[in-house]
């Protein structure tokens, strides 16, 4: 079966029902995993970067994307740790320096607190993390504890999504600006730094792939570490909008002040 024939890949498994044996076929099935699976599909993006979200909602986004943006560094450095060969560890570094920055220059994490403060949220809060949807919190550790325990290649797939956020970033950069007034460049510099750093770092971990696993057992192992990702992210969209669209917050979690 080759990935352009697989409509029904939610009802198929990759390893038994599905077996790939190329580097080619194995990144045609990756990258139809995200073109079917990947959050840009969510309906709470859509609601996001069409508009229709008013702004408690958006502080409500940010706030707990604050979470999965904070602990990438910790990932990476799980990631890193289980790699005894040098040069991968070295590759991988930039990834921490990308998100907390280095001593007089400023990472990933001051761009995604300048959203939240630009949206009217307190840093403080935000960093304490204590308003955080339950499922937010659960998602983002299953990722860390997935780096931690499974192999080190399953470890680099699962950064895999990051080949489908360019798009994503894109596509939130221009409708959030178009959509909201509390929007404005400066808070969405995130984003634009992202469109050159997330290529580089998914083309590495794509070529890794593709050269590290070389028996169909591996390259199942690299798609369902994908699929797995894909949930990780899905989850947490699932989360907000039953909380924030549908109005079910659960107790302690984040309750927006403004309309
Ligand atoms: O805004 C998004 O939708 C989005 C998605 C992802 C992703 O696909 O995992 C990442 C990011 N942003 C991101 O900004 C980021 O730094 C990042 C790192 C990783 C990773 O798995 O190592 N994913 C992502």
């Amino acid at each position: 079966m080759t990935a352009a024939s697989m409509t029904g890949m939610t009802a198929l498994s990759v390893g038994k029902d599905i077996r790939l044996n190329s580097a080619e076929e194995l990144e045609a099935t990756l990258r139809h995993i995200g073109a079917t699976r990947y959050h840009s599909l969510h309906p709470f993006h859509k609601l996001l970067h069409g508009g229709k979200l008013n702004k408690g909602q958006v502080q409500a986004w940010a706030l707990n994307r604050y979470y999965y943006q904070s602990t990438i560094p910790i990932k990476d450095a799980v990631v890193i740790s289980r790699f005894r060969d040098r040069a991968t560890r070295l590759e991988w570094r930039h990834r921490i320096e990308d998100h907390d920055g280095d001593v007089g220059s400023e990472g990933g994490i001051e761009r995604w607190l300048k959203l939240t403060e630009g949206l009217g949220l307190d840093t403080a809060y935000v960093e304490s993390t204590e308003g955080i949807l339950p499922a937010t919190r659960f998602a983002v550790e299953a990722y860390v504890h997935y780096c931690r325990e499974k192999s080190p290649l399953e470890a680099i797939a699962s950064s895999l999504t990051e080949l489908f956020a360019p798009n994503l970033h894109e596509e939130r950069i221009a409708g959030m600006l178009e959509h909201y007034d509390f929007v404005n460049p400066d808070i969405m510099s995130y984003f634009k730094r992202r469109l050159t750093q997330a290529p580089r770092d998914a083309n590495f971990a794509l070529d890794y792939v593709k050269a590290h696993a070389t028996t169909p057992e591996q390259r199942a192992l690299v798609c369902n570490a994908l699929i797995f990702k894909t949930n990780v992210l899905w989850v947490q969209l699932d989360a907000l909008q039953h909380a924030y669209v549908e109005g079910n917050i659960p107790p302690g979690a984040f309750v927006p002040k403004v309309s």
